[in-house]
Formats: structure tokens, sequence, C-alpha cells
């Protein structure tokens, strides 16, 4: 398989999944997108039934990964990555909520959030290849709680990996920061920029467009900027889909979303023929996304705080993977559309784009109040304490997909825990954290607070390279 950009500039483009793994960011801005969708057949779809999940890993992603590894070789990624840190047997198991409504829980890995599926898998991927490569890299994250910690866990003590994490001073639960600053090792280094995430990912972005910088330290990215990010994600679309009658029953997902990343993931299982009904995404008030979807116009809003802090996200980062596609593949377009953004703050969707879009997706904004309502709601009718983010796709779901006869399943993206305060004032119930991070609101605690400057920050970088 070979990868090209979203916005169709790259010189060296058509790159292996060893490449883009490496380089995360297209050199000319863009997301890296495989060149070509692969198809599962109904009957390859039928034969994953029963499989482990790691086996759906190697069917689902070795067209992704063909060329840059072997089948045997992404077996054992796969195997390693899903194996005892998952804490449930099934990986990801769905558990049934009503009749037709069901809950995938994508928190059972080490850092409780669904970020693990794909993290745990990069980080083994990272090994694999600056090893092949004999080459160290540096990597620059921007993280609303999830994918710090997630990233931190699946690179901490590599000797050839550094890696730095933004994120938004104060904007973070405490559980959520914790995981990440008690990580005290030489190669992580934590920093609270005083500013939103969207500031901490264009510091991520602006730092990839300086190509002097990114080639003097072998920047890479964990972000789903990443397309291993998306792509790791895609399997649990299949699972998931399959245990409930796929390929002969069509399946809804109902997806809380911020950077778009996890809802593309299921896009893509969609291109890749699993008969999905319907993706719903489901917001917070940081609703550029529905708003989108509404009016047909991108336009980029103020971030507000909410209880689902990790979806406090206005621009949203893989709608450019999508956007590529509504416009048939059309790089130059996305190039357009994307300099129109950052120049002017909105670009506008075509009809025919737009009716594209609606046709697979819904969308629904939930209000702080909604998602409290929800936690306690949910505890009450089916005794399942959860998260404000999968109270969000619980909302949208009752309400995009009221009159649904195929399956709904929502994406319970966090572990409850990781949201104490917001979980315990809405339901009265404190959830427990694991009894591996017991003693996490004690341990040790290193960060630094940064300016949001990406010229301090680079040279901030290049300073502990050269120091190493
Ligand atoms: C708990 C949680 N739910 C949902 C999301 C949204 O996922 P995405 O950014 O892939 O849309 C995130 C982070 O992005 C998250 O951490
Ligand atoms: N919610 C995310 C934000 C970053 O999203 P990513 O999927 O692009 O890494 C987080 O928790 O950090």
């Amino acid at each position: 398989m070979k990868y090209i950009s979203t916005r169709g500039q790259e010189s060296d483009d058509r790159l292996s999944f060893e490449d883009v793994t490496l380089a995360g960011l297209a050199r000319d801005g863009g997301l890296y997108v495989p060149e070509y969708w692969p198809i599962l057949e109904a009957d390859d779809i039928a034969n994953l039934a029963g499989l482990s999940y790691a086996e759906v890993a190697v069917k689902v992603l070795y067209p992704f990964v063909e060329g840059s590894l072997s089948e045997s070789e992404l077996r054992t990624v796969a195997e390693e990555t899903y194996g005892p840190q998952f804490a449930h047997a099934a990986v990801a198991p769905v558990k049934q909520l009503s009749h037709n409504e069901y809950l995938l829980e994508l928190f059972h890995g080490p850092t409780l959030a669904f970020k693990d599926f794909a993290l745990q898998m990069l980080g083994r991927l990272f090994d694999i290849f600056t090893a092949r490569q004999n080459r160290e890299i540096c990597i620059l994250g921007a993280t609303s709680g999830d994918t710090g910690s997630a990233a931190i866990e699946a690179t901490r003590g590599r000797d050839t990996v550094s890696i730095f994490m933004l994120h938004p001073e104060g904007r973070v639960s405490e559980v959520q920061r914790r995981q990440m600053t008690t990580v005290i090792e030489p190669n992580v280094i934590n920093l609270a920029v005083k500013g939103t995430f969207d500031d901490c990912q264009a510091l991520v972005k602006e730092s990839f467009n300086d190509l002097t910088f990114r080639d003097n330290i072998n920047l890479t990215a964990v972000n789903s900027i990443n397309w291993a990010r998306v792509m790791a994600q895609v399997v649990y679309y299949f699972t998931t889909a399959v245990s409930l009658g796929a390929p002969h029953r069509k399946v809804s997902f109902v997806v809380p979303t911020g950077n778009f990343g996890d809802i593309f993931a299921g896009f893509v299982a969609h291109k890749m023929g699993l008969p999905i009904e319907k993706l719903i995404i489901a917001t917070n008030s940081n609703d550029i996304l529905a708003k989108t979807l509404q009016t047909g116009r991108y336009a980029k809003g103020q971030v507000k705080p909410t209880l689902s802090p990790s979806m406090d996200i206005q621009v949203s980062s893989n709608f450019e993977r999508l956007l590529f596609e509504l416009t048939g593949r059309k790089g130059k377009d996305v190039a357009e559309r994307l300099t129109q953004f950052s120049d002017l703050g909105y670009f506008d969707l075509e009809d025919s784009e737009l009716e594209a879009f609606r046709e697979l997706f819904d969308a629904r904004q939930i209000t702080d109040e909604e998602t409290s309502d929800l936690m306690k709601e949910m505890l009450c009718e089916t005794g399942e304490l959860i998260d404000p983010h999968t109270a969000v796709g619980v909302g949208a779901s009752r309400v995009c997909l009221q009159d649904s006869n195929a399956p709904i399943v929502i994406l319970a993206t966090a572990h409850p825990a990781k949201f104490g305060d917001a979980v315990e004032n809405a339901t009265g119930t404190d959830p427990e954290l694991p009894a591996k991070m017991a003693d996490l609101m004690d341990r040790d605690e290193g960060y630094g607070v940064i300016e949001n400057n990406g010229p301090a920050l680079r040279e901030m970088m290049q300073k502990f390279r050269e120091s190493k």
C-alpha cells in the first residue's frame, strides 16, 4: 500500500506505511491517506466471527501495512498490542443496554481510554521502524487529556524516542494530568501550555510545517494526524459489527467526537465494506462538526470548557481526511479550503459534498446539563456508571436514532474514574480508579508551563535534542 497527502502537493508522494508512520504529517501540511480503500468482501467479514481481537486486527489491517510489515510481523505486533495490558479478555467488549442499544467499552487498556488501542500499537511500530532505520525520533504531541497519557505509556523509557507532550494548562482533569505528569522518565517531557487544546494542536502543526526543524530532529506525531492512529481504530468497528450480525445486518455507531479521528476510523470501516447504517457525531458544546453538518459551513468558534474536556476542540483535524473524500479526492480543492480556513476561519462545503456528508453521518450537540442528567439516568436505568464523553454519545443516540431498527452502538471512550468529579457530581457515586492506579494522587509530578509560542518551543526541543 502507498500513501498520498490530502493536499495533493507532496513532492515525494506515494510513501510506504513505514514512511508515513515516521513522518506523521505530510510535508505539504496535509494528512496521509491510503491511495485506495481496500475492500473486505461479505464472506471475508463473515469469517471474522469467532476470531480473537488480534487476529481480526491482522485481517483488517494487513492491506494498509503491506510492503512495510509481513503478515507474520503484523501478527506479532497485534498479539503484543492486544495482550494482557488490556484488562478485559475480549479487549473491546460489547455490553447490551436495551433491546437494540449497546455500549462498546474501549477503556480497558493501560490508560483507561480508547486511545490505547492505537497508541499501544504505534509504540511497537516506532520500535520496529526506528530499529530498522537505526534512527532516533522526537515526538511532539498535543492532548486534551487522553492521547497524552496513552502516548507516554506507549513510549516511556525508550532510548530512541523522546516525547514532548503539550496539554492546555488547567483544562484537563486531575487524573488525566497526573497520568501524564507522574511519569518521570528522561525521554518524557510534559508541558502545560497557556491556552486551549486548539493552541496546542496548532503548535504541533506549525512545528511540522517548519521543514528544517522537522528534519533536524526527526519529528514525528502521535496524534491522529498520524495515519497509523486512525488505522488501528478501524478494527473495533469490525469486531463489534460482526458480533451484532454483520455482514448480514447493518449497525449504527455513535461516536463522541473531538478531532474526528475515531469516527473517521468508522468511515474507513464503511469504505472497506462494513455495512454501517449511520455514523453519529456526538459533540459537547464545542460543536463545529454538528454545525457543519447542519449548515455546510465549517467555521471556527471559541473553545468552551465542558464536563467532557477531551472533546473541547474547535478545529477538528481529521475532518480534512473526510473533506478529501467529499471532494472526490481532489487535493488542490482541499488545500484551497484549508488555506481559506486559516485566513478567514471558515470554508463552505458544496451542495453535493454536504449531501454526501449527510448520507452516512448525522450529528448532535449535547449540553453539560444534559450530560450530567444522562450520567444519572444511565446509572438508574441500566446500572452503568459512564464517563461524560460516553454520556454525550448516549444523548446523541437518543435524539438521532430514536426510530432505528439497526442495532445502535455507543462508543464508551473513557473510564468514568478519569473524570471522577463530574461523575460524582452527577450521580453521587465516586468511580474508583483500578488498583494499579490507586496511588496516582500521591505520586510526584513533573511538568513545565510554557507560553503559546512556537519558536520558543522549537528552540527548547532543539536544545534538548542537542543535549542528548
Ligand atoms: C474520552 C474521549 N472521548 C472522545 C474523544 C474524541 O475522539 P476524536 O478526537 O477521535 O474525535 C476523545 C479525544 O479525542 C477522548 O479522549
Ligand atoms: N481528545 C484528544 C485530543 C487529541 O486527539 P487525537 O486523537 O488527535 O490525538 C486527547 O485526549 O488528547
